[in-house]
């Protein structure tokens, strides 16, 4: 049998850190753009020892080998888009805002990763000042969590009113293009409501609430679907309508493993009872 070779493969990058347990980062990113028929291709910051119940450990990559990972890819292969997850340290985050901007990478979508939904800070203070002033002004969105909107804005979340001041301040003050501020943190009704703000218009963005305990990686999840559709050349607002629809679902098949929050199911199409 010859082989069918295609060239118009769409191509996403993804620069984050791995997952041991395999439910976020570069393992949950993968999965989400092999979903979408885009070719995954990775730049990893750093090796987490993590479960379900938490992180354990983390090394960090030196920022030379995240470099290389980044020219390596883009060089030869291309990307129409990519996302960073957790960039870990001040020196990471400034090499991948450098090569951001020499190797031209567009449609660029920054998950802050801070803290995590439990409110564990996974990176450190001088990487939360590199982020703001090096990459996010890069992006063309960013996702913010409850806790992250809240660092990047100043102020405490409560409300669906506070999301939405957050994102029009994180917008006006960080240069942000287009902020998601996600609600999956958040109690009652806005529990799963984002908050799409580009400067213009101003969204609210609500699928189904899902009732688990097992959301573990939901915001690598949709940071990787909003860049998967965008390589494919979705525009922005329905990259991320689409990549909401897709985490909804993919969290209404999440996988009851380990002891703590499992993660969700990527591949709902094949899952069985
Ligand atoms: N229970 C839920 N029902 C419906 N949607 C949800 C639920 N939990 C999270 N989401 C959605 O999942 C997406 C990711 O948001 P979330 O706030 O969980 O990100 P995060 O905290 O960065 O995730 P992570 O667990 O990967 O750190 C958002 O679109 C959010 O609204
Ligand atoms: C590697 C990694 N990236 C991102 C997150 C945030 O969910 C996590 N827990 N682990």
């Amino acid at each position: 049998m010859n082989a069918e070779t295609r060239s118009k493969i769409p191509v996403a990058l993804t620069i984050a850190g791995s997952d041991s347990g395999g439910g976020a980062g570069i393992q949950a990113d993968l999965r989400t753009f092999a979903f979408h028929c885009v070719h995954g291709t990775s730049a990893v910051t750093c090796v987490t020892a993590q479960n379900t119940l938490g992180v354990v450990r983390v090394d960090a990559m030196p920022s030379e080998a995240v470099v290389a990972q980044m020219q390596a890819v883009v060089e030869d292969i291309g990307v129409q888009a990519a996302k960073t997850g957790m960039l870990l340290n001040p020196e990471i985050i400034a090499a991948v805002a450098q090569q951001v901007e020499t190797l031209e990478i567009d449609n660029l979508v920054v998950d802050p990763v801070m803290v995590s939904r439990t409110g564990a800070q996974l990176i450190d203070d001088d990487a939360i000042k590199t982020l703001r002033q090096q990459l996010i002004p890069q992006a063309a969105i960013i996702t913010p969590n409850r806790y992250e909107a809240q660092i990047l804005s100043g102020f405490p979340i409560n409300s669906l009113d506070d999301m939405r001041a957050a994102a029009q301040m994180i917008h006006r003050n960080l240069k942000a293009k287009t902020v998601l501020v996600k609600g999956g943190g958040m109690q009652g009704n806005a529990r799963g409501v984002d908050i799409w703000f580009d400067g213009n218009r101003l969204e609210i963005l609500t699928t189904q609430q899902v009732d688990t305990q097992n959301t573990h990686g939901t915001g690598c999840t949709l940071s990787a679907a909003i860049a998967a559709n965008l390589a494919i050349g979705k525009d922005l607002l329905t990259s991320v309508k689409q990549a909401k629809e897709y985490v909804t679902t993919a969290l209404a098949y999440s996988l009851s493993i380990g002891k703590g929050q499992g993660p969700v199911g990527h591949f709902f199409p094949l899952l069985r009872n």
